[in-house]
């Protein structure tokens, strides 16, 4: 090979440089372009406020010395660390190749180093050292001639992998960026990285409003908040999201601070301390919010853990054995713990966080004492500017790091704050422990919980206070004929999950007993139930999508159960925002449902207030359809005669039982003192009784065993289109009974088609359409052949 000439070696290594230079800039490109579109749609990053641009509301909290919760700056996350597809790690795999070679590159460098400082060999004799010398230098020469064409060729080979990777990572990149695109809405929130990823892991594809609005103020501003929205929209993690966000930055911050400062750096995030403590009004809702917390808490390695009342003693102090930074509970198991000097609930010192979840459920008789005790627990916190000496001086068991940094969280639904608190907290005059006159109860459990004057107050309660997707509607009927209403409504609109409220445990049981004898099961949650109990009625409404639950108002706040589409007030609250609370279980989250009230003249007084009370003029009729009415109210009658015969007899069993069981236990002979006559009467009088129950059972059974109909409904030719599941159940049995094929559904032509209307399946459908069809046109007889 002839070597090219100095000329025209430099005119090829110009020609290689720019070469170079463009296969850079076209790299950079292909690179950058994408890198540029995925850092744009980081959640993190984006909307990190610039300098000039800095508002104040949603300025990012550094925090104004080393113990303020540690809010950090979000630029310092490495997001790769945490296992996220996002473009820092891609960056990552983008440059194996290049480091691939570097590393070989450097294998040589290193070669050569190695050479230059292998030890000296022995000196030959003189002419045999210049020859050797020679020998040598060309032999080193070759090698490193032979070396430099191995990178050579790996160069080249790897540009060419290089070209096809880089059309890959372009593909990556662009489904990944659509991938997140999907969440872009959480960006303004500047969430930590792991929470984003158990965002997107849960598909929710924006923050609600409440998150929107809460999430800058609590996890950014270290604002306490004072929260109101909806039912279902989402308060859980309006206040979550921001302990969470707060924990994790903490832990950056102790991780960064570990190399400076030692051990010192455990204090920004101290281990094995309770950090959070939620309190919520009832067991359920305390161990659902666990459950909420939890889908975010494994990602991030944080526990929490729910101690309510009805847990085993074991399982508890288990629980707390582990420690954990959050808790959620009721007052009343929370303070038997605390007051029993439970060390983990004791040690409040390192609490950043006090949260009362449905707030003013809390205040009210049965909670307000134990809450209060919890509350005189905490340590103070430095709330009030004017305050700030006498807490200062009131806490002598705290130190400044812990005074400083908890933050209050108070949400409900239905959170009425007085003008004056408002004010007062407007002014920043809030004061701990002084005069309260004035205020209502959740105003002086905040302020005594240590509200600062410059909680963010959110309150996004519209005027009627109840969800938009909600359709609401009443039944006006006598309060004897409610039964048979509740029966209507969930034989002909049963679809999707019912819960049926009502004021009183003898009420709840009267329903269910009827109900079951009419041949629809339900659940039933109640107060006076066994934990175990209550959390398997639960479960089974849960896994049953048309099931029924009949629950006194235990059951009206917090819970989130997907796909319930009618809630039906049997009984009206004694509050209305218990009625908010209670028809806030169906339309969560963006979904539809309806509430129906069954209203009897006794509680026209009761329903008209609360109209009043939501701005409502007027709300929807229900839309019955009446000729159902004769049936449902033969059936109801047998049902009560039943009912009632059982329950007596169930009753004489029970009393003869507890006088047998005593007298037993008491060693004492049951003497019968009755006649004979009487005896016989007796006897006589059961087997009339057992007579006619059994007469009245096969006449329910018969009515039963077909499905309920209009007077004018011609079961000759029933078909199952849009029927509610429990009809087309009772169809389908009824068919098999008859061995008529004509009766099951079908696309044969010859059949007979009795099209029974779509609207009637489920009441919001039925409401909705309410105002444009007649209702006596639900059964549209439509025979085809004939
Ligand atoms: N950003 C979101 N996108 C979609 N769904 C969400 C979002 N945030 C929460 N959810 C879901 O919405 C449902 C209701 O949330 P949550 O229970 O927090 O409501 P809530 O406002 O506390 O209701 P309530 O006042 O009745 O207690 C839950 O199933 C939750 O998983």
């Amino acid at each position: 090979m002839s070597t090219p000439s100095p000329p025209q070696r430099q005119q090829e290594e110009k020609q290689s440089v720019s070469l170079s230079k463009k296969k850079n800039q076209k790299r950079k490109r292909t690179k950058h372009d994408p890198e540029l579109g995925r850092l744009d749609s980081l959640p993190w990053n984006s909307s990190l406020p610039n300098e000039e641009e800095e508002d104040d509301t949603f300025s990012l909290f550094i925090g104004s010395g080393d113990l303020d919760g540690g809010f950090l700056s979000l630029e310092e996350i490495d997001e790769s660390d945490y296992g996220l597809d996002v473009p820092g790690a891609k960056k990552k795999i983008s440059n194996k190749n290049s480091k691939l070679k570097k590393q070989k590159l450097e294998e040589v460098t290193e070669g050569s180093r190695e050479d230059a400082e292998a030890e000296p060999e022995p000196e030959p004799a003189e002419g045999m050292a210049e020859e050797k010398n020679v020998k040598a230098k060309k032999k080193k020469k070759k090698s490193k001639k032979k070396k430099a064409k191995a990178v050579q060729q790996e160069d080249e080979s790897a540009t060419v992998i290089d070209s096809k990777d880089d059309e890959k990572e372009q593909m990556l990149y662009e489904d990944e960026a659509e991938a997140y695109a999907e969440f872009y809405a959480w960006n303004e929130l500047r969430l930590h990285p792991l929470l984003m990823k158990s965002i997107s892991r849960l598909g929710f594809k924006e923050p609600t409003p409440i998150q929107r609005t809460c999430i800058p103020a609590a996890a950014h501003q270290g604002k306490d908040v004072l929260g109101a929205a909806e039912t279902g929209s989402g308060k859980t993690l309006a206040f979550g999201l921001p302990i969470f966000q707060r924990l994790l930055e903490e832990r950056e911050k102790a991780a960064n601070m570990l190399e400076e400062k030692g051990e010192e750096a455990g204090k920004y995030a101290p281990k094995g301390v309770l950090r959070a403590l939620i309190i919520t009004p009832t067991r359920e809702l305390t161990l659902q919010i666990t459950d909420h917390l939890k889908e975010f808490a494994k990602d991030i390695n944080v526990r929490v853990v729910p101690i309510v009342g009805g847990m085993s003693a074991e399982k508890q102090e288990r629980l707390l054995k582990t420690r954990p930074e959050v808790i959620v509970g009721t007052p009343g198991r929370l303070w038997e713990l605390m007051s029993g000097g439970e060390k983990h609930l004791v040690e409040l010192h390192s609490l950043s966080f006090f949260v009362l979840d449905e707030a003013d459920r809390m205040v009210e008789a049965g909670h307000f004492r134990e809450l209060q005790s919890i509350i005189e627990m905490l340590p103070m916190t430095s709330g009030t500017t004017e305050g700030q000496s006498q807490d200062t001086q009131n806490c002598v068991t705290v130190s400044s790091l812990s005074r400083k940094k908890r933050q209050t969280f108070v949400f409900s639904a239905t959170l009425a704050l007085s003008a004056d608190f408002r004010k007062k907290l407007k002014r920043g005059s809030l004061k701990s422990k002084q005069s309260t006159d004035g205020l209502n109860s959740i105003e002086i459990l905040s302020e005594r919980a240590g509200m600062k004057p410059n909680a963010a107050i959110v309150d996004l309660t519209n005027a009627s206070i109840l969800a938009k997707n909600l359709e609401e509607s009443f039944i006006e009927c006598r309060e004897e004929d409610k039964d048979a209403y509740l029966y209507y409504i969930l034989s002909i609109h049963g679809e999707g999950r019912t819960i049926v409220f009502c004021t009183s445990i003898a009420a709840l049981r009267h329903i269910s007993s009827i109900l079951r004898i009419l041949g629809i099961n339900v659940s039933t949650l109640h107060a006076q139930m066994q934990q175990r109990a209550r959390l398997k009625a639960i479960d089974r409404f849960r896994a049953n999508e048309h099931g029924i639950l009949v629950a006194t108002d235990v059951a009206a706040r917090g819970l989130d159960i997907p796909g319930v589409r009618t809630v039906v007030h049997y009984q009206l609250p004694h509050s209305a925002e218990v009625y908010v609370h209670r028809s806030g279980r169906t339309a969560r989250a963006s979904s539809d449902g309806c509430s129906i009230a069954l209203i009897s003249p006794n509680d026209s007084a009761k329903f008209a207030s609360l109209c009043k009370s939501f701005a409502k003029e007027s709300i929807k009729h229900f839309p019955l359809e009446s000729s159902y009415m004769p049936e449902v109210m033969k059936r109801l009658s047998l049902a009560c005669q039943i009912d009632k015969i059982s329950r007596k007899d169930s009753q004489e069993r029970a009393n003869k039982s507890w006088l047998e069981r005593s007298a037993e236990s008491l060693e004492l002979v049951v003497e019968n003192y009755d006649s004979e006559e009487e005896r016989v009467k007796n006897f006589k009088q059961k087997k009339a009784s057992s007579n006619h129950l059994k007469k009245l059972q096969q006449e329910l059974n018969g009515l039963l065993s077909r499905p309920l109909r209009p007077k004018t409904f011609s079961h000759r030719y029933p078909t199952a289109a849009g029927v509610t599941h429990l009809i087309q159940h009772q169809f389908e049995e009824l068919a098999k009974q008859n061995g008529d094929d004509n009766l099951v559904l079908g696309e044969n032509k010859r059949r007979k088609m009795v099209v029974i209307g779509q609207d009637c399946v489920e009441p919001l459908q039925a409401l909705r359409s309410a105002g444009r069809e007649r209702w006596t046109c639900i059964f549209h007889v439509r025979n085809h052949d004939r």
